[in-house]
């Protein structure tokens, strides 16, 4: 990938970062500041909607030579959209919902990028499905009292302590913690190459 290609993370979230860090790219970090208005109660939709939200907020702040990532993580339970837990109750509440059976993670990316010719925009929606053990009322409260749940989607981290519940997934696992860095790469080389035959 072009080394004079400004990268910029939209988000605030460790897990992006360390992600991209994994297959070799160290972006700059700008988290998004918008309020997350959402006009959709599908979840591809929604996740597809924020990730555009945030990658255009800050790609209005950056110069040329830039591309901004920006990128959102539901998790939907029978279509039904689970955010982050606003509470330990709230989290206790979603993974009720999720215990002893298949649900569905959707990571949203927008991509921005500002060359020679204007602005480019791609986006895109990953997909997983995630099985989880049934759990006990015990296990079930213990996890939602903990500190991990609370700033995840659907109250929970498979990276984490949550490990002990999965079943086993279908898709990728990095687009569970919050960025399909496989396909996020291999956009991200199509779109430099579409550019490169432009110039
Ligand atoms: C389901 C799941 C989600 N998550 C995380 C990924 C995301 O960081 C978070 C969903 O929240 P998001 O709103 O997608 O992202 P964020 O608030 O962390 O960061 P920003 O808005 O600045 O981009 O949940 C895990 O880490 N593990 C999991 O297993």
């Amino acid at each position: 990938m072009d080394k004079r290609i400004k990268l910029v993370l939209a988000s605030a979230s460790p897990r992006r970062k360390e992600l991209l860090s994994q297959i070799g790219i160290v972006p700059e970090i700008v988290p998004s500041t918008i309020e997350e208005v959402i006009t959709s109660s599908v979840p591809e939709e929604v996740v597809r909607e924020l990730s555009l939200q945030k990658a255009r907020d800050v790609a209005g702040r950056q110069g040329c030579k830039t591309c901004v990532i920006g990128a959102d993580t539901v998790v939907a339970a029978d279509g039904k959209i689970l955010g982050k837990p606003a509470s330990h109750e709230d989290a206790y509440r979603m993974i009720s919902m999720l215990e002893g059976r298949t649900h569905q993670v959707y990571t949203g990316v927008t991509l921005i990028y500002c060359g020679q010719n204007g602005s480019t925009v791609r986006t895109f929606v990953e997909k997983t499905d995630v099985s989880v053990y049934p759990m006990s009322e015990q296990e079930i409260k213990r996890y939602a009292d903990d500190e991990e749940p609370m700033d995840k989607a659907g109250a929970y981290g498979i990276q984490g302590k949550f490990a002990a519940f999965i079943k086993g997934i279908d898709g990728d696992y990095n687009n569970v913690v919050g960025l399909p860095v496989g396909r996020v790469y291999q956009e991200l080389k199509q779109m430099f190459e579409q550019e490169e035959n432009n110039d």
